[in-house]
């Protein structure tokens, strides 16, 4: 991926409601391209629910999703291929292989035949996947699981990465590897938005914060060194 186009994708009095309960209540935030936003907040504060509507599963009863400044409409095919969505628990069909899974979200993708190999091949690279290529998917660890379906969230190169909890699972060295990756991603101008509960990542990722309290975005601004500080100060 490398994207010269700059995105902005505006965040413009964003409500949700499941039944009689508002789980988000007039959500304002931009996200910029070449920057990774990272979105805190405790359990239940409507992160997931968020990070739904900015990817396109659900649709906000209020307010409006903006690329560049153009309101967006629920379902919009193009907005919808340019982004990538890592969700919190990946689906995979057990009996499939890595690379077979790979395959088929690929194929969702409508990427060519010859060029998917290609870029299985690249991503599994990348996150040191190779040696499971033809490992069936329900015998793989939950951080293996997790870091199959990154790497077939990339297949596309969205230019747009939404990610919920993507280190979930993973241990140091593979933290490691996927925080190297985003920040490449990311300076090769994608817009990424992510969530974590690790304030520690979110410290080194993040150039621009999101702290959902909730349901009310609490704080949408520039990182600091201390995240932690400006957490607590934000509670
Ligand atoms: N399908 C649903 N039906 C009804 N309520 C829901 C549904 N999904 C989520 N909720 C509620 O919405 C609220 C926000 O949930 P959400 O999963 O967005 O929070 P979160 O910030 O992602 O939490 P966590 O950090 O635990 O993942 C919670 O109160 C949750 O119970």
């Amino acid at each position: 991926m490398n994207n010269k186009e700059t995105i902005s994708l505006q965040l413009n009095q964003i409500c949700y409601t499941y039944g009689s309960k508002e789980i988000l209540h007039e959500i304002d935030c931009t996200f910029y391209s070449g920057q990774i936003t990272v979105l805190l907040g405790p359990n239940g504060a409507g992160k997931t629910t968020l990070l739904n509507l900015i990817a396109g599963l659900n649709q906000p009863q209020q307010g409006t999703i903006s690329l560049n400044h153009h309101v967006l409409q629920w379902q919009d095919q193009r907005y919808k291929q340019r982004i990538g969505y890592l969700m919190e628990f990946p689906f995979y069909y057990p009996s499939l292989t890595v690379v077979e899974m790979m395959r088929l979200n690929g194929g969702l993708r409508n990427i060519q035949r010859g060029q998917l190999e290609d870029r299985i091949m690249h991503w599994l690279e990348r996150f040191e996947l190779q040696v499971y290529h033809n490992h069936q998917m329900d015998a793989l660890s939950q951080g293996t699981k997790k870091r199959v379906a990154l790497a077939s969230t990339l297949l596309h190169e969205p230019d747009i990465l939404i990610l919920d909890e993507p280190t979930n699972g993973l241990d140091p060295d593979q933290v490691m590897i996927v925080r190297n990756t985003l920040q490449e991603y990311s300076e090769n101008g994608a817009l990424i938005l992510l969530s974590t509960h690790i304030i520690g990542l979110a410290e080194k990722l993040a150039q621009q914060v999101a702290i959902l309290r909730n349901g009310q975005l609490v704080y949408c601004g520039d990182s600091t060194e201390d995240l932690e500080g400006l957490y607590v100060a934000h509670r």
